[in-house]
């Protein structure tokens, strides 16, 4: 079962009233990056590869198609018997952009990033809303202790 926005506000850190929705919470953009050196993904082990951090112009952020790496401003806990999904903001996709998210793991804490794919130019504003978060029920095995846990905080 999906919980309510409220219930994921609660294991969120400081947010705006208008970031809590009826399912979930909008999530907004602190930075966008823009990979510059390859990563690695083998068997074992990956690596990041580079990337520099953008700086937005009057507050905007001015995006010609491509891919960016997004980091999200609030600080996210996943809990215990829970999953997280992430949803980009359906006005993202009306503007022709795309978030790619992956599954957020019981345990996790930190400042998570995503992949926005844009394939019509845009402006978004740092702190704008871009994506929500909901939580579900969810069976597990162990809890989140990877690579990332702590990120951004
Ligand atoms: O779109 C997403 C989805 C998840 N996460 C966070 C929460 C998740 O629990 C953590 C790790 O994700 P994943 O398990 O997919 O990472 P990995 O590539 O398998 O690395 P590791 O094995 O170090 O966890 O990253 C994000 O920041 N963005």
């Amino acid at each position: 079962m999906f919980k309510s926005g409220q219930f994921v506000a609660d294991h969120l850190g400081e947010l705006r009233e208008t970031q809590v929705q009826p399912n979930g919470v909008d999530l907004t953009v602190d930075a966008v990056f823009e990979q510059t050196e390859p990563g690695r993904i083998g068997r074992d082990g990956k690596t990041v590869g580079e990337r520099r951090e953008l700086a937005p112009e009057d507050g905007y952020y001015s995006l010609p198609s491509g891919g960016y790496i997004v980091r999200y401003g609030e600080q996210i806990t996943i809990p215990a018997d829970h999953i997280g999904f992430l949803y980009p903001r359906s006005s993202l996709l009306r503007n022709s952009c795309m978030l790619d998210t992956a599954v957020w793991d019981a345990g996790y804490e930190g400042r998570g990033e995503g992949l926005l794919e844009v394939f019509h130019e845009i402006d978004i504003e740092r702190g704008a809303r871009i994506a929500q978060l909901v939580f579900a029920d969810a069976a597990h095995v162990d809890s989140y202790d990877g690579s990332y846990q702590g990120e951004n905080l």
